[in-house]
């Protein structure tokens, strides 16, 4: 049995909590992420009582785990949602503060700020996780770098940062003198990570203000260079990360990747309802995994149902953007380092359309 985040989900399902409901019913598992043999996950808690009370929870959840084929690590963090008062909470990590002293408390700032030297700021978000944010964020990076734009990714997905997998990166960003920080290069991409900062095996249990703090330096202390576009890959949801950014940086706007099936349109609806509600504009849908096409003959087939995110932009009064097919290239090549966008075929002719109509709006 190959691990999946529905194995993993389903192994815990009915751990019980104090309060006698299961872990499933609770609602609690945020982001689930299975990473060779290392498993990730959030248990979302509403304070850090509420944490301690659920240490035998995950206690109990990592054993189970642990306990799954080919699971080697797994890493658990427990966080407060957006907007509750997050205390620091027990857990895996111990929340310091990562080497190069990132993640320090958020330095006083008068209203979002730009970054020197970038001229777009573009968020991409997805409500549930899982839907393909990461890959959408590496592979747009490369069409737009192939049709010669200048294009960072910054990688804020503080539970699961995939960027340097995605993107063929590893090692330690070097910082000379201890403060501004470099970032790394592939395929014409400028690139940094919270996941480069972070040493190996180390969760992230940051509390709201570090995390803030953490995503200010990595926009204003990242030698980004002239840039026409940034990309940012949120985590997913609507949490610290989305709130700290777009307080903190004039973002351009949003994008948001859904696909098509009806309940993560559902959580699509939240992670825009959210951003209005930041006042960062959403710059429109994308709508990934929309169709299959059969490696062998060719055939299109829709496995998830198709169109869904295109009716929900007209609904929503916002721009659908396009549609990325369901490929296992796709994969294969994100896990290999090698964005499909680099190559011509039905993938990365998607992602050079996009990148076109992203162009044209004037916002990369
Ligand atoms: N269009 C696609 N065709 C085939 N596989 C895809 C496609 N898009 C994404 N995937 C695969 O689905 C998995 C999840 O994608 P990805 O990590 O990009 O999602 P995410 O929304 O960023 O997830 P997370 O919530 O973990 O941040 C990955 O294994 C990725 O390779």
């Amino acid at each position: 049995m190959t691990v999946t985040r529905e194995v993993v989900r389903g192994a815990i399902a009915d751990i019980v909590l104090p309060d006698g409901r299961s872990l499933a019913q609770a609602d609690i598992v945020r982001a689930i992420t299975v990473d060779g043999g290392t498993v990730r996950f959030v248990l979302e808690v509403a304070d850090a009582e509420a944490a301690r009370a659920l240490a035998p929870v995950e206690a109990e959840a990592r054993r189970r785990v642990e306990a799954l084929p080919e699971v080697e690590k797994v890493q658990i963090v427990m966080t407060a949602p957006a907007g509750k008062p997050a205390q620091p909470v027990a857990s895996s990590g111990q929340g310091q503060a990562p080497s190069l002293k990132l993640g320090q408390h958020p330095t006083g700032q008068a209203g979002p700020q730009p970054v020197p030297g970038v001229r777009n700021l573009v968020a991409i978000g997805s409500g549930k996780g899982g839907v393909g944010k990461s890959t959408v964020t590496a592979n747009l990076a490369v069409a737009l770098a192939r049709a010669g734009r200048k294009v960072g990714v910054l990688d804020a997905d503080i539970y699961g940062p995939s960027q340097p997998r995605m993107l063929g990166v590893s090692g330690r960003p070097a910082s000379p003198d201890g403060k501004r920080i470099e970032p790394m290069h592939n395929h014409g991409i400028t690139i940094m990570s919270i996941g480069l900062m972070l040493k190996e095996g180390e969760a992230v249990v940051w509390r709201g203000p570090m995390l803030m703090g953490a995503m200010q330096q990595l926009l204003q202390q990242v030698n980004w260079g002239e840039l026409d576009v940034l990309l940012i890959d949120l985590p997913p949801g609507t949490g610290d990360v989305q709130l700290s950014l777009c307080q903190k940086a004039a973002v351009t706007g949003a994008i948001i990747v859904s696909t098509p099936q009806d309940v993560a349109l559902l959580d699509a609806r939240r992670a825009i309802d959210m951003f209005n509600r930041l006042k960062t504009p959403v710059l429109g849908l994308i709508e990934n995994m929309s169709s299959y096409v059969c490696p062998n003959c060719g055939h299109e087939a829709h496995l998830f149902g198709h169109g869904g995110v295109a009716s929900e932009a007209r609904n929503l009064n916002l721009p659908f953007l396009g549609e990325l097919p369901l490929l296992l290239d796709v994969r294969l090549s994100g896990d290999s380092g090698r964005p499909i966008a680099l190559e011509d075929g039905p993938a990365g002719q998607a992602y050079a359309r996009l990148a076109e109509r992203l162009i044209a709006d004037g916002v990369a």
